[in-house]
């Protein structure tokens, strides 16, 4: 696993800006080298607010729409179209607005769809979903995620991994239903920390100041299980993209030396 670096940038907005022109370039990239890219969307304001960024730069063309795999890292458990799913943010954010393959847009399970309302059906069935579009190269799990980015919570919860809930011990399976998140709603669909692990970089989000002491704890050798962010990395890089409010209780050593 890589140790994680961060970048913290003036305000929110900034960071959303820079954010998006870092995944816009991850994405061309990996496109140009392998024909298509595959990235991991979160739900959440730093996440939406990304999406929305994306959405205004006019270097989104530059972007192969239909060459693009888009899955959840985590859902909200209620109806399809319902405003407080990750998925219906996502297109009101950006989605709706690009050329798109539909077939390439995994959207997590809505608690009136094939699954009805059995959350943990809903999970295997998300699970079974990745373990087809993964490749030999991936043990038959999931596919190469080129980056997963992930909301950071004030709790210090990524995807629907809350503090000491049985769904940030879960070492095997990668895809779980959550019963009695802390936040509302309390049923939820994540993706574990063996999925989120396996992908190539993991990027965390976090700003504003209500984030700044989840991501001071996170950063500073907590364990996961008592805050989820401090086991979310990625294979070849762990990215914490942050505003100055969100690092703002950081401790000096970790200070990156060019902030922007
Ligand atoms: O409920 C959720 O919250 C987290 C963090 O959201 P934020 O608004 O505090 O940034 C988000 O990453 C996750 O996808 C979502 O389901």
């Amino acid at each position: 696993m890589s140790t994680p670096q961060l970048v913290v940038h003036r305000d929110k907005e900034l960071m959303a800006q820079a954010a998006a022109a870092r995944l816009i370039t991850k994405i061309v990239d990996a496109q140009a080298s392998r024909g298509y890219a595959s990235i991991v969307l979160t739900g959440g304001r730093n996440g939406n607010g990304l999406l929305a960024a994306l959405a205004g730069q006019p270097a989104r063309d530059a972007i192969d729409w239909g060459r693009l795999d888009l899955w959840w890292g985590d859902e909200r458990f209620l109806p399809e179209g319902d405003p407080e799913r990750n998925v219906t943010q996502a297109r009101e954010a950006l989605l709706d607005a690009v050329p798109l393959d539909p077939k390439r847009v995994h959207a997590m399970p809505a608690s009136d769809g094939l699954y009805g309302a059995d959350v943990d059906a809903a999970a295997a069935g998300y699970a079974e979903e990745l373990a087809r579009s993964a490749g030999p190269e991936n043990h038959g799990s999931v596919p190469t995620f080129d980056v997963l980015m992930l909301g950071v919570g004030p709790d210090t919860h990524v995807a629907s991994l809350f503090p000491e809930l049985p769904a940030v011990r879960e070492t095997e399976r990668t895809v779980v239903g959550v019963h009695g998140a802390p936040k509302p709603p309390p049923t939820r669909v994540t993706l574990t920390l063996p999925a989120i692990r396996s992908a190539r970089e993991v990027w965390l989000l976090a700003a504003g100041a209500d984030k700044a002491e989840a991501a001071a704890i996170a950063l500073s050798g907590a364990g996961e299980i008592q805050a989820p962010a401090a086991g979310a990395q990625g294979r070849s890089r762990t990215l914490w993209l942050l505003d100055a409010a969100a690092a703002s209780q950081l401790p000096r050593a970790l200070y990156p030396p060019a902030s922007a």
